[in-house]
């Protein structure tokens, strides 16, 4: 079966087109303000309207509030929502439950143990995502900072629910990642991009070619 593509932290109608002419199944918005791929939601919404039947749009959220979440989705049409910060089991629960839409929760991996911990969110979201945990004691943003992880950690681990791998995929590295942890969804974000922030189409376009020679 093809590995599932998610495009993420799209903010540009150039990038949206190679990702879904490519075949991206999911693609993200990323509502955190210190991204350098923050889009502001009337932007998002231009966006999304350009995306097709069949490609789920997915909005990315680090600790949001309600005002913040009914702010985007008064005007972004999400399919997902995707919960990147220190949200609780709880607070993963109370969202899915206040807002009907999908949510999937971003689990920050550099260590065995935060695996052990994810099994919490499983009963709570819809979608895990792993990714790798920032580096602590540099300005590093919670997500998006092209590390990967220790890809055996999540060898032998099952999930009551699908889950993606992502952190610090690109096309060089892709094949090698699928293999060690039978990933059958990915999410790539810096390692289609030129410079923080700026997607590349052609870069975008070669990942998923990747993906699809699986
Ligand atoms: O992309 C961001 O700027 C970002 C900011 C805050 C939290 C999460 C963020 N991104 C997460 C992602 O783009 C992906 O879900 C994933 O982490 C892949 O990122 P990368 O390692 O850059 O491929």
């Amino acid at each position: 079966m093809p590995v599932q593509v998610k495009i993420c932290g799209i903010n540009r109608p150039d990038a949206l087109a190679a990702a879904v002419a490519g075949g991206a199944r999911y693609v993200g918005l990323v509502f955190y303000e210190r991204s350098p791929r923050h889009v502001a939601p009337e932007l998002a919404a231009e966006l999304a309207r350009q995306v097709p039947t069949g490609v789920r749009v997915v909005g990315l959220f680090v600790d949001p509030d309600e005002l913040m979440l009914e702010r985007v989705l008064g005007s972004v049409p999400l399919d997902l929502i995707q919960l990147h910060g220190e949200e609780t089991p709880e607070r993963v629960a109370e969202v899915r439950a206040a807002y009907g839409i999908e949510v999937m929760k971003a689990v920050k991996v550099a260590e065995a143990a935060d695996l052990d911990r994810a099994a919490a969110y499983d009963g709570a979201c819809d979608r895990l995502l792993f990714d790798a945990k920032a580096p602590k004691g540099v300005a590093a943003l919670p997500g998006g900072n092209g590390l990967s992880f220790d890809w055996t950690l999540l060898a032998g681990r099952t999930w009551a629910r699908p889950w993606m791998l992502s952190g610090g995929l690109n096309a060089g590295n892709l094949a090698d990642a699928v293999r060690a942890t039978g990933a059958t969804a990915v999410d790539v974000s810096s390692g289609v991009e030129d410079r923080p922030g700026h997607k590349d189409p052609a870069l975008v376009a070669g990942f998923l070619a990747c993906a699809a020679a699986l």
